[in-house]
């Protein structure tokens, strides 16, 4: 029965199975085949087409030749704000706590109007997904309609989504502040609505409990996020450890706690659903926290240099057992691009081998924390991340010969340094199409 295939494809398959520097492959004249549900039914490497259309059951004439074009799973973004697409790429000049109240709050506050909403949320997810970003951990604002509103997007457009109706009680402008009953019953309504949206396993967004960090959460609504996490078995999000002066704030506000991990964990905020953005400044003794909670980081680099938060350190955070995704943290990060924050993974970690032996990231692992370590972070380790069989087909196709792109390939270049290109230097001119649950969602294809 040939119907059961969505598509054969045939190209160059690009993917990680693991984080592990070994479990990198790259198969010249590889074949995947997706069914009819928009899963991986099979992928098949160094077989002729023949043998393989005789064992899974398809015709050879249904077979997509990319020729030389890439196969690649589709991006992974594990913490970016959505409201702070609009200014991403300017007001680069202050520190975390000065640019929130400089900066970010007065245009969060802004989303209480639904038609700025919709205008900048359709903007913001339109340009992640054209960059390859197949599934995004989104931060909304404090505004539940908004918020609903963003989901919808999200849904129209195709992307894979967790989607966070953020929290604020205490430190915040009078302008972006809510009280702390509201807030919990916002939320609740927000969890309601999303799980509404369709059955388990098949619903593209999922609600994430969203505290911004400790210093906009009071104690009383810290309590009630982490029940109502645990009632409704849905993931948490949040930030932590980013910068020195907010490190301190916590410990200011905070005395009975023993580290700033120390008031999630009180708060039941901590673990195996958790994706904690940053954690610059997080000691071993935290780290150690993560890993025996099963607790993940969002590693943001781009945000970290350009707000001047301090160096995330991979390396031994992947050491202590620690799971890492990679963000862009739009607009802490100036680029929505999760292309760029692979670069600036290796970038921070080639800080740490500033004059002395060390085993920094490379753009192999880059891009391995940008797939397999994103599914990983979020729990989403069966579904996505890469094409093993059974897994949903969220999938790049990627031209690197195309026509005015950003980088030149020459006669001599073996695949593997043409996809190193591609991963440096390429953008979404290269993206020809993009896959969500194997439908064609965005690209330079899709017109
Ligand atoms: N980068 C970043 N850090 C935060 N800490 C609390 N809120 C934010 C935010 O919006 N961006
Ligand atoms: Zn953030």
């Amino acid at each position: 029965d040939f119907s059961v295939y969505n598509a054969i494809m045939k190209g160059t398959l690009v993917h990680c199975l693991s984080l592990h520097k070994d479990d990198f492959q790259l198969w010249n004249d590889a074949i995947v085949g997706v069914s009819e549900k928009g899963t991986i039914s099979f992928v098949g490497n160094g077989c002729d087409v023949k043998t393989l259309s005789e064992v899974y059951g398809f015709s050879v004439d249904q077979v997509t030749n990319l020729g030389r074009k890439f196969l690649i799973p589709g991006l992974i973004d594990t913490h970016l704000h959505a409201p702070q697409y609009a200014f991403t790429g300017t007001g680069t000049d202050l520190p975390l706590l000065e640019w929130l109240n400089r900066y970010t709050f007065p245009i969060e506050s802004k989303y209480a109007d639904l038609q700025i909403a919709e205008h900048a949320y359709t903007k913001a997810v339109k340009r992640v997904l054209s960059l390859g970003t197949t599934t995004g951990c989104y931060y909304a604002t404090i505004h539940l309609p908004a918020t609903k509103l963003l989901v919808q997007i999200i849904n129209q457009l195709g992307q894979r989504a967790y989607v966070g109706k953020v929290n604020m009680d205490r430190n915040s402008p009078e302008t972006y502040v809510e009280s702390t009953e509201n807030s919990l019953k916002d939320t609740e309504e927000f969890i309601q609505y999303c799980l509404a949206s369709g059955e388990e396993g098949k619903r593209l967004v999922t609600p994430i409990i969203t505290p911004r960090f400790v210093p906009s959460c009071t104690t009383e609504l810290m309590t009630g996020l982490g029940r109502l996490a645990a009632q409704y078995n849905v993931p948490i999000q949040s930030h932590i450890s980013e910068n020195c002066d907010e490190v301190k704030w916590v410990k200011d506000l905070h005395p009975e706690c023993e580290s700033y991990t120390d008031v999630y964990e009180k708060h039941n905020l901590l673990n195996e659903k958790s994706v904690m953005a940053h954690g610059v400044y997080l000691k071993d003794e935290e780290l150690q926290k993560f890993a025996d909670a099963g607790a993940g980081i969002s590693h943001c680099p781009t945000s970290n240099f350009q707000l001047a938060s301090g160096v995330f350190n991979v390396r031994n955070a992947l050491d202590k057992g620690v799971k890492v995704g990679l963000g862009t943290d739009v607009a802490g990060g100036y680029s929505s691009s999760m292309w760029e924050s692979i670069r600036q993974a290796m970038n921070a970690s080639n800080t740490f081998r500033f004059g002395r032996e060390f085993n920094s990231v490379g753009y192999r692992e880059a891009f391995a924390l940008a797939t397999v370590g994103g599914a990983e972070v979020l729990g989403l380790g069966e579904r996505v991340g890469n094409f093993w069989p059974g897994k949903e087909f969220d999938a790049l196709i990627v031209d690197p010969f195309v026509e005015g792109g950003p980088f030149d390939v020459f006669e001599w270049e073996n695949e593997e340094q043409i996809f190193e290109k591609m991963v440096m230097m390429g953008d979404d001119r290269n993206i020809e199409s993009v896959f969500v649950g194997g439908k064609l969602v965005a690209g330079t294809s899709k017109v």
